[in-house]
């Protein structure tokens, strides 16, 4: 399966576009696999692999069915942001990779993924916080916890109003998040005034029972080229 993977790619270097590559429905099944795929990049990252807990599969599965109603688009997730992009990504993506899929093995880092709703202007992120996450003893680093934010917020203000850049985020941290739960990070746009857009995000434990973390972010909308090109 992998190699017909890299053969095709090896055959066809243009064959699938960057918007190809966002809506992971256009591929063939072998980019959905959760195994590694050799060609960097090209690899949906959103996908069940088998670090996921229960939790977090029964999450999954639940969002998975909303979208079935068209309210939720699940996110397909890449290793760097030149692959969520217009263009080539080899242009602009080589060695380059994204913070938050910064480590090689599954599980031990940020795990996750996202679904969107358009008409609520909604992200929310499945995530699982790994061992290599870790601030206090058994518990989530708080600059971990930013991360996951500032992706899930700033990834709903992109999909809502196109390219942003972070100009302010301010995180109430309630109670500590043990390495290895399921949680749900769930960011909305609350308001747009020109170039700002101002969200609103919590966290809260899989089964919505711990509210762990509140936050509101403030993103410059950005009206040229996208920022995030230049990273
Ligand atoms: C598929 C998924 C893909 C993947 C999606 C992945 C999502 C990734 C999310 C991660 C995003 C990041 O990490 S971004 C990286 C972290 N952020 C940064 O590095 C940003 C650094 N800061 C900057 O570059 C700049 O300060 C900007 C762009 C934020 C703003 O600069 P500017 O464009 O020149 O705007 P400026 O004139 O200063 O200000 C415009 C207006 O905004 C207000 N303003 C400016 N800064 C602030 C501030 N910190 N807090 C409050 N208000 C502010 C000003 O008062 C002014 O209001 P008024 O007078 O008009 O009323």
């Amino acid at each position: 399966m992998l190699k017909s993977c890299a053969n095709l790619l090896q055959r066809y270097p243009t064959l699938f576009t960057p918007t190809q590559l966002l809506t992971a429905r256009s591929l063939p099944r072998y980019f959905s696999i959760s195994s590694t795929c050799p060609v960097e990049g090209l690899r949906d990252f959103g996908l069940p692999n088998a670090t996921w807990g229960p939790n977090l599969h029964d999450l999954y599965n639940k969002f998975l069915e909303l979208s079935k109603t068209g309210l939720w688009k699940r996110i397909p997730s890449h290793n760097t942001i030149a692959h969520h992009l217009e263009g080539d990504p080899r242009e602009t993506g080589i060695g380059k990779r994204m913070f938050l899929r910064n480590l090689d093995r599954d599980g031990v880092g940020f795990e996750y993924c996202m679904f969107y709703n358009k008409a609520e202007s909604r992200m929310v992120c499945l995530f699982q916080p790994g061992p290599y996450l870790e601030g206090p003893p058994g518990y989530a680093h708080g600059g971990s916890v930013a991360t996951i934010i500032d992706s899930t917020a700033g990834a709903g203000a992109v999909y809502t109003c196109g390219s942003v850049m972070t100009a302010n985020l301010n995180i109430n941290y309630l109670k500590p998040i043990p390495l290895g739960c399921t949680l749900l990070v769930d960011s909305h746009v609350e308001k747009i005034e020109g170039r700002k857009v101002y969200s609103r995000c919590h966290i809260q434990s899989h089964d919505g029972l711990i509210l762990h973390t509140e936050a509101t972010g403030k993103e410059q909308n950005t009206t040229v080229t996208p920022f995030y090109l230049t990273f």
